[in-house]
């Protein structure tokens, strides 16, 4: 069995809270859902506002190859005749190949939301699906409320279908629009729709979280395409997740889809459309998530490290993501054998001294440190602990001064002494706060003898307060983030001072840079 993909990301994707596309972000998408080769693509609703007119405009100069453009719209106003309807003629005017319409079959909205009467109701979806048709478009009818209406007078839910059949719309897609549906209640739905026209379509929100479920069983029933967005963006709590609804398709049902071929470019799309969203991707989505074939647990990583099938529902290569086990108080062993080779570590190593790591990991990550996001301060524990940290300086002193004038300005300033090898350094510097200080002070000191020092820059500083309650006497964890070049550099540093955590972090990261820039300079 064959379905069609229908890709809303570009229009329910837009309502969502948070998102805003510019008309280069919407061609920017369209773009990359071409390529992956999506059947259908919904662009926006032309006449809803100058952004979606603009986009349609532009999109003309697009190769869409295999993929067809939607305009979405809705039936005609109760009060207007087609040909005089400017949503409609907008429709129209947008040149796409394929229009979307919505139209009422919930009696309820007809009655409430629309104001009209049932009856003009049905002449409504009849005339514009039959005015579509005559201009020359592929029309789908996304039928509102679908499962809600079905519920409440299931006669009139399939009337109102049953005159877009009759129109000659191409596909009915039947929307479970508040997203409160049951899979059962989907299945008997389709089972109905599909005795009034043979192409029915999903288009399900996950009010309920059950989105993608919703749309496997209306597969599963025989309906033929599914609408959804990427990484389930839309309306309130969103729609169907693409990224779920794809490879659930392709790789437990065994259904034939034209993009098949892309699905390794699965996690890259997914990505893309967070970062032009100019939203955090999710990690823990299903599938293209960070944290998807992420395993912590020390059970889990032994299991793995004997057979992957034993914790992973399927390869994270065939959807474009990548395994990873993490170092934590969770871990074992295990989980450092998986990361020998990134640790630096042999078997043997591993043999010698994974249970004096793993101990010193669980008292470390008890005190409040985590080394989960903080690889670099965790290598530098490896190599502590297996005799390998070379030190490439010592902090003999530090002293802060902070003032505070009289006009409320502070100035903070640091001594530092330093040690590399014979060498004292004695250095001074102020900074916009104490830890800009001491951070100052501590490079001007190395940058003497490690001039290379100067590629290492800090990009992110974040501090945690652990037991909030104890209020300013609180444990804090500072994570560092710092760069050289593409490599981000990041440590840990925890401590009832945040001073003293801020330069535990900032250390580690000096102290890290060193020795893997100046193997053979460093004392
Ligand atoms: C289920 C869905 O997600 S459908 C897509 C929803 N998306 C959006 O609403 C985003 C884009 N929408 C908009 O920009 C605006 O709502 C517009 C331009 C479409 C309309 O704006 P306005 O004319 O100011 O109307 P407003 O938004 O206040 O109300 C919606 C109108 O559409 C009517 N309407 C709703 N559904 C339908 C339908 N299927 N067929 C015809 N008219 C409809 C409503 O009855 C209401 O008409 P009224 O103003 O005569 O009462
Ligand atoms: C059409 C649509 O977006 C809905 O009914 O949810």
């Amino acid at each position: 069995m064959k379905v069609y993909l229908y890709d809303t990301t570009l229009r329910d994707g837009a309502q969502a809270e948070g998102i805003n596309y510019t008309v280069s972000d919407k061609l920017k998408i369209a773009r990359k859902l071409i390529a992956f080769g999506i059947d259908y693509l919904e662009g926006g609703w032309p006449g809803a506002n100058p952004k979606d007119l603009e986009f349609f405009q532009e999109a003309k100069k697009l190769d869409f190859n295999k993929t067809k453009l939607a305009a979405f719209g809705s039936t005609r106003h109760p009060r207007l005749k087609v040909k005089d309807d400017p949503n409609l003629l907008n429709l129209i005017k947008s040149e796409a190949p394929v229009v979307t319409v919505f139209g009422k079959s919930w009696d309820l909205h007809v009655e409430s939301a629309l104001a009209t009467t049932l009856e003009n109701n049905l002449l409504m979806v009849y005339e514009t699906v039959a005015f579509l048709k005559e201009v020359g478009r592929e029309v789908v009818f996304d039928a509102e409320h679908f499962f809600d209406g079905f519920k409440n007078n299931p006669e009139y839910a399939l009337k109102v279908i049953e005159q877009a059949a009759r129109a000659g719309a191409d596909f009915i897609v039947l929307c479970d629009t508040n997203g409160g549906s049951l899979p059962k209640e989907i299945r008997a739905g389709v089972e109905a729709a599909l005795k009034i026209h043979p192409r029915i379509g999903i288009h399900a929100h996950n009010d309920s979280e059950l989105a993608v479920a919703n749309s496997l069983i209306a597969v599963e029933t025989g309906a033929t395409m599914v609408q959804g967005t990427i990484n389930g963006y839309g309306e309130r709590c969103g729609n169907a997740n693409l990224c779920s609804v794809i490879p659930n398709l392709i790789l437990k049902m065994g259904v034939e889809v034209n993009c098949q071929d892309n699905l390794k470019n699965l996690t890259r799309l997914s990505r893309y459309v967070s970062e032009i969203a100019n939203l955090h991707p999710n990690p823990y989505q299903p599938y293209t998530g960070q944290s998807a074939f992420t395993h912590k647990g020390g059970v889990h990583a032994s299991a793995l490290l004997k057979d992957k099938g034993t914790y992973e529902h399927i390869p994270p290569e065939l959807v474009g993501n990548h395994r990873k086990v993490s170092i934590s108080d969770q871990a074992g062993v295990s989980n450092l054998l998986f990361n020998s080779e990134n640790l630096g570590l042999s078997e043997e190593e591993v043999k010698t001294y994974g249970k004096e790591l793993v101990a010193a990991i669980k008292a470390m990550e008890h005190q409040g440190y985590q080394f989960e996001g903080a690889e670099a301060s965790l290598e530098l524990l490896v190599r502590k602990v297996t005799g390998k940290l070379s030190e490439p300086f010592k902090i003999d002193n530090s002293k802060l001064i902070i003032e505070i004038k009289e006009d409320g300005r502070v100035l903070s300033e640091a001594v530092v002494k330093v040690r590399v090898g014979d060498t004292t350094i004695h250095t001074a510097s102020d900074g916009n706060g104490p830890v800009n200080a001491l951070d100052n002070a501590l490079r001007k000191a190395l940058l003497e003898i490690y001039p290379n020092l100067s590629e290492l820059k800090l990009t992110d500083y974040k501090v945690r307060v652990l037991n909030e309650k104890a209020g300013t006497e609180a444990v804090v964890r500072v994570l560092i983030e710092s760069s050289a070049g593409e490599k981000s550099i990041n440590t840990v540093g925890v401590s009832t001072n945040i001073i003293e955590a801020s330069l535990k972090a900032l250390t580690d990261s000096l102290i890290y840079f060193l020795i893997n820039n100046n193997e053979g300079t460093v004392s």
